[in-house]
């Protein structure tokens, strides 16, 4: 388990990580995500334990390893690592490097470890291959076994998939979810790809300027972010204009709708609400229409851009046998599980990418 509590990090006069608070319970596995520069990575390295903190703690099983004035060492926190920067030995073998953190067993007890591990990560006949033999994924899974193999409390992942390809990334985060739950390992992992962490992750922190903004499912995230913020940074939408009739009923080009999502809203408020193009169902018989802009091809699916008639811009997510040209006028109807309102801004609407 993975405990931190109201968690400052500085590097000098200047606090990169503010006031955070998450748990991660045995085997949940975490991800960190954000724009550049927001502290991901120092929070990491906090609980590695290679930064100080300024304020709160962190606690792994073991108790309090990290507070003001106290560091215990990184060698201490019985913690895995696979590190952007953290190398594979080249002058080992896969299987020595995989035993590399097992020298405390007996030869008998690390060799069938090493084999239980090669097996998890899909490689069994790497065993005796040097590390510049295999692929840039096959290193990344040898990594993996190697961080894993003495059971770490926790594991820490720091962009392990950055210098793959995307497809690879995607098929090696989805086998690195499966490994770490057969293992029961709590992770906690940085990317900068939403996509992955919404494969390997339980729960995803969204940070800011080195504050927590959300930390919450995958699902959670998506479909209810809690500000305009975390909305503008997961996935896609747009934030349609809208008026309140009462504290629940909102009035949209799309008609009238209700939410129970943000208390104090009153009569004649001007808001915004979330739109995901998996909000808007592509419908001949629905009475609003839109004009194509754009589509974009996605295999199963086709993105479309529209432009309703009151101008908005909102997308949709079609089969993509509902095949339409750009320019032509299609149905569309809102189909919304719960609505996701927020106070207009006194500046125009901002329009989440
Ligand atoms: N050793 C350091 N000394 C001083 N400032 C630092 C140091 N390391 C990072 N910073 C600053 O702390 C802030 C947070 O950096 P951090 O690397 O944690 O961000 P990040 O979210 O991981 O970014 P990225 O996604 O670009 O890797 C940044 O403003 C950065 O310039």
């Amino acid at each position: 388990m993975l405990v931190l509590e109201q968690l400052a990090v500085a590097y000098g006069p200047h606090t990169v990580v503010k006031d955070i608070s998450l748990s991660l319970s045995k085997g949940q596995i975490g991800c960190l995500v954000g724009p550049s520069g927001c502290g991901k990575t120092t929070l990491l390295r906090a609980i590695a334990g290679f930064e100080p903190v300024a304020q709160g703690q962190i606690s792994l099983s073991q108790g309090v390893v990290s507070a003001s004035g106290l560091l215990c060492p990184p060698e201490q926190r019985r913690l895995g690592m696979v590190f952007q920067d953290f190398a594979l030995f080249p002058h080992l073998t896969v299987a020595q490097n995989i035993g590399f953190g097992l020298r405390h067993l007996s030869r008998n007890a690390s060799q069938q470890r090493i084999r239980e591990l090669l097996q998890l990560v899909g490689l069994p006949d790497l065993a005796r291959r040097y590390i510049h033999q295999l692929s840039g994924g096959q290193q990344q899974r040898i990594a993996l076994a190697r961080a894993i193999a003495p059971k770490p409390e926790v594991l820490l992942l720091d962009e392990p998939f950055s210098s793959l390809d995307a497809e690879l990334r995607e098929s090696l985060a989805r086998d690195i979810r499966q490994i770490l739950k057969h293992e029961q390992m709590t992770a906690i992992m940085v990317t900068h790809d939403q996509f992955e962490a919404f494969t390997m992750a339980d729960l995803i922190g969204v940070m800011e300027h080195g504050r927590m903004q959300q930390w919450a499912t995958p699902y959670e995230l998506y479909h209810k972010p809690v500000n305009r913020f975390v909305a503008d940074f997961i996935g896609r939408g747009v934030l349609l204009a809208g008026q309140m009739l009462d504290a629940q009923q909102v009035k949209t080009s799309f008609g009238v709708f209700r939410q129970s999502y943000q208390p104090g809203l009153q009569q004649g408020d001007q808001v915004d609400v979330l739109i995901r193009p998996d909000d808007i169902v592509h419908d001949d018989d629905s009475g609003v229409t839109a004009k194509v802009l754009e589509k974009s091809f996605r295999g199963s699916h086709i993105l479309y851009s529209l432009e309703l008639k009151s101008g908005d811009q909102v997308y949709c997510l079609a089969l993509s046998h509902h095949n339409h040209a750009v320019g032509e006028m299609i149905g569309i109807r809102l189909d919304l599980d719960h609505m996701v309102v927020y106070p207009r801004l006194a500046v125009a609407s901002q329009e989440p990418a």
